[in-house]
């Protein structure tokens, strides 16, 4: 899908102010740049990042044209050929995931996209592969291509952060190490254009993807159609995030938040239908979810830039990163016969959806 064939991002609605950063500035160490970087990472935990003035940024976007090609070709399969991929029966999340196999809402309205997570684990051959559609396996060199430029663009951004809250030399990269097993993901979505006109899906008002925050550590998201809104920090306003060409949608996950005691933000966001003209198409994304080696415990770090915890505040239970990551990515699902606790499987903004 060639994103000169798309119908535009209307231009009368209102769109978040996130910033934009250059990957290249992040690179040579700008203080300026870097100083942005932290300042919405404690605003709103979402920012673009351009990636056109990089050699690895422009890598980046040559591999996503690739792979938008290669998700309509995995989606186009039957429903029974990817069904045979759906592994969270065997409690993983990795593989297929139909499209309403999960609510959105506590009134138990379902969600309206199929995704293909692909586990950098089997990738990058750390596991044995797990069973997958031919296609997938004759893409592997490009999602390990794929899986290398988003982690060493994830390391940069955590160096950046690590050194702005003070923390030891290398705390947060080591604990996202390539080599290590981890929940980290390339996933595939697919929001299928209406069938009839777009008021059949309770239409406008049912979110395609319900409110969430991202599980992991850090999120790199490339979409080319509207849809996604992030919910404002300061208010109970949902407002669209525009996809620009050439930038990456960054955002951080909850366990940033719980790594910083709270100083870093895992905002709420959804996915609507695209707005406007774009509402009759078909919506693709792909998405890199970094996060954190699966037996780190997702707690405090000790860091001068860290608040301290509070005194007299209840202890939370602390939980590995693969325990969150599991409970949080199956814990809505309908079809595996154990009911929905919605309210237990909400993130780290759980009181504000
Ligand atoms: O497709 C998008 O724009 C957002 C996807 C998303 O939020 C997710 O997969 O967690
Ligand atoms: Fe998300």
């Amino acid at each position: 899908m060639s994103t000169n064939n798309l119908p535009p991002f209307p231009s009368n609605v209102p769109t978040a102010p996130l910033v934009r950063l250059s990957l290249s500035k992040l690179q040579s160490h700008d203080v300026a740049e870097s100083q942005r970087l932290l300042q919405a990472c404690e605003d709103i935990g979402f920012f673009y990042l351009d990636l056109q003035d990089s050699t690895i940024g422009a890598n980046l976007l040559t591999l996503a044209d690739e792979l938008f090609t290669l998700g309509e070709n995995l989606f186009s399969l039957s429903l029974k050929e990817k069904q045979k991929f759906d592994f969270a029966r065997q409690d993983s999340y990795h593989g297929y995931k139909a499209q309403g196999a999960v609510v959105v809402d506590r009134q138990g309205n379902l969600d309206a996209n199929e995704f293909y997570n692909v586990s950098k684990n089997d990738i990058l051959d750390l596991i044995p592969p797990l069973p997958s559609p031919l296609l997938l396996r004759h893409s592997r060199p490009m999602l390990k291509s794929f899986i290398h430029t988003s982690h060493t663009i994830t390391i940069l951004l955590l160096n950046h952060l690590n050194t702005h809250l003070s923390l030891p030399p290398s705390t947060l990269p080591n604990l996202h190490r390539l080599s290590a097993l981890s929940g980290d993901q390339v996933r595939f979505i697919k929001s299928p254009a209406p069938v009839h006109s777009y008021s059949t899906r309770k239409a406008t008002s049912t979110p395609t993807m319900g409110p969430h925050t991202d599980f992991g550590t850090l999120t790199i998201l490339l979409n080319r159609l509207g849809g996604l809104q992030v919910l404002s920090p300061n208010s109970e306003e949902w407002t669209y995030v525009k996809p620009l060409p050439g930038h990456a949608i960054v955002n951080l996950g909850d366990a940033m938040v719980k790594f910083t005691n709270g100083r870093l933000r895992s905002n709420v966001h959804r996915v609507m239908r695209p707005p406007g003209e774009q509402g009759g198409c078909t919506r693709y994304s792909v998405v890199y979810f970094a996060r954190a080696e699966d037996d780190v415990p997702l707690r405090r770090l000790e860091g001068e830039g860290i608040p301290k915890e509070e005194k007299g505040k209840g202890k939370e239970k602390v939980v590995s990163s693969k325990e969150w990551v599991l409970k949080r990515a199956l814990g809505r699902r309908v079809d595996l016969g154990k009911g929905v606790d919605y309210d237990g499987t909400r993130g780290t903004e759980g009181g504000r959806y």
